[in-house]
This record gives structure tokens, C-alpha cells and sequence, in this order.
């Protein structure tokens, strides 16, 4: 593997070059389970007004946020302050403040749930946007693995699909042992999207057991594969270990992950495609909702 995750230029899903395009997505898939994509779709200004957003909400008091504090892994909405969450549980809560939303779609209209209306606005426009390159992305994956093209897409119709702003603030404060920004953990459901400022942080463990920065690069997108989609392709596609070192030089960090789960419902059966002839698939069909809140219960 290369020093850095592979970058694959969307522009080239289209016309002659598809072919070779949807292979390259799936080997990436496959041997790193991160990559970054560029000439996305996703326009920058949509995704700088979700940034801007993002540090005016964070910038406010935390007796202020606290008005909504994310209750429930059901609705999955809401504030979750520094030192609340741990996406590796067996060491200290991750140095971060998040804003989770899940399905703004469906959310955007109950006013309660919102700090304010450029809030509800940004996140609205970048999920719908993040929504549309995510389908491809699936589309892409499926055509990659030889099958029908919208075999993981038809179970996505956006219940499960979560925007989440993220901030790693600057603390002065010496770090606990194995204190981070965010705890080494894989994703839990089919795909994420992310979009890093340009401070850094994010690490990938590599095939060789090597932690390997993910460097930010402007425009790009990250994609990864989540732990549903390894077991749904007999783990053939790579759910790859993560984590974001805390920030230790005087600035903070802000990144906005999209989480594109499937529904509720949505059996999660292997696909035949991933299982060598004469071989059993290696996990049995599991409903992807008691997948996703059991994950989700685990981390709060
Ligand atoms: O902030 C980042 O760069 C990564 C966040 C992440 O991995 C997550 O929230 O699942
Ligand atoms: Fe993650």
C-alpha cells in the first residue's frame, strides 16, 4: 500500500473510462477500505456553509448546547459534548464535541430539534447533496463486485443516513494516557463520507499494522467502508480501523462525516458474488436495525 489512500476522479465514472473507474473503486474497497474521491458533485460553497455552521454552533456556550443534548440512539440527534463519547471503549473519552443528525429529511422540519435555521439550512443542503454521492458510491461498489447495480442502494432510502459535524477542540490540558480525538473504531454501517479542515489528525491502520495518516486535500472527499457492508460482501470489502489524534498545537480541527446506513429493516444477507464456489458465506442474513443501535448503544 501506498503512503496515502488512493484518489479516484469522478469525472472518469463517465463514458468509456466507467469500467476501469468502478474496478479501481473496488479494489480500494478491497485492500485499504478508504479512499478519496474528487470532482464529486458536492458543491464547495454547500460544503463551507455546513463548516460555517458548524464552528458558530460549537462556538457557543455549553450551557447553551446543552438544550439539545442527544438523548436516544433512536432518533440519533443532537450534541454530544467532549468526554461523553468513546468509540473505543476501553480507553478515555474521545477529546470531540458532535452534532448528529439522522435523516434530516425527515427531522428538519421539528423546530425543537434545531439550534437555529442556517443550522437546519447547511445541514439540509450538504445531506441532500452527500445523499447523491453516496448512491454512487454504492452504485459503483455493486457494479464492482458484479452485481445488479442498485443491490446495496435499494436498501438506502435514507432512515439510517446520518450527518454528523465534528469538533476537535484545542485543550491545554495534559492528555490522559491514550487519551484521542476520536478512539480507534471501524463504522458501523455500509459507507462514510468525510470531509476533514485542513488541521489533520485522521489515521488509518494499515494492512502492515502501521498507523498511516490521512493527509487533507482540498476538494477531496474520504470514503469508507463500514462493518455492514464488509459482512455483506463476506468480507471481501474492508472495514478498516480509525482514529483522530487530539490537538496538541494551539488550533482546533472540524470535519463533518455523512454515515450511509441501510434501513431499518434491510436484511443483510452475503452476496453470492463474494462467496467462492463450494464455500459457505461466512455470517448469517442479520436485520440491520438491531446491528446499528446495538453499535450505537455500545459508544454512548
Ligand atoms: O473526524 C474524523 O476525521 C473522523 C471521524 C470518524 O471516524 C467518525 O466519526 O466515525
Ligand atoms: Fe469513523
Amino acid at each position: 500500500m501506498s503512503d496515502t489512500i488512493p484518489l479516484i476522479d469522478l469525472r472518469m465514472l463517465a463514458g468509456e473510462t466507467r469500467t476501469a473507474t468502478v474496478q479501481a473503486i473496488r479494489e480500494a474497497a478491497e485492500q485499504v477500505g478508504f479512499f478519496a474521491v474528487s470532482h464529486t458533485g458536492v458543491h464547495a460553497v454547500v460544503v463551507e456553509g455546513a463548516f460555517a455552521a458548524a464552528r458558530h454552533f460549537f462556538d457557543l456556550p455549553a450551557a447553551y448546547k446543552e438544550q439539545w443534548r442527544y438523548r436516544d440512539t433512536a432518533l440519533n440527534h443532537g450534541w454530544v459534548s467532549t468526554g461523553q463519547e468513546s468509540l473505543d471503549p476501553t480507553r478515555p473519552a474521545d477529546r470531540k464535541e458532535s452534532f448528529t443528525m439522522r435523516n434530516v429529511v425527515h427531522t428538519s422540519a421539528r423546530d425543537e430539534l434545531w439550534p437555529d435555521v442556517p443550522l437546519r439550512d447547511a445541514a439540509f443542503r450538504l445531506y441532500r447533496e452527500a445523499q447523491r454521492l453516496a448512491e454512487r458510491v454504492l452504485v459503483a461498489l455493486a457494479e464492482g463486485l458484479g452485481l445488479r447495480s442498485d443491490e446495496f442502494l435499494a436498501a438506502h432510502t435514507g432512515e439510517n443516513q446520518t450527518l454528523r459535524l465534528l469538533h476537535y477542540p484545542f485543550d491545554a490540558r495534559p492528555l490522559a494516557a491514550g487519551e484521542l480525538g476520536a478512539g480507534a473504531h471501524t463504522d458501523y454501517g455500509s459507507i462514510t463520507l468525510l470531509w476533514q479542515d485542513d488541521a489533520g489528525g485522521l489515521e488509518v491502520l494499515a494492512r502492515d499494522g502501521q498507523w498511516l495518516a490521512v493527509p487533507p486535500r482540498p476538494e477531496a472527499v474520504i470514503v469508507n467502508i463500514g462493518d455492514l457492508m464488509q459482512r455483506w460482501t463476506n468480507d471481501r470489502l474492508r472495514s478498516t480501523l480509525h482514529r483522530v489524534q487530539p490537538r496538541t498545537d494551539g488550533r482546533d480541527r472540524y470535519s463533518i462525516a455523512f454515515f450511509c446506513d441501510p434501513d431499518d429493516a434491510a436484511e443483510i444477507a452475503v452476496v453470492p458474488t463474494c462467496v467462492a464456489p463450494g464455500e459457505a458465506p461466512r455470517y448469517a442474513p442479520i436485520t440491520a436495525g438491531e446491528h446499528i443501535r446495538a453499535k450505537l448503544k455500545a459508544t454512548y
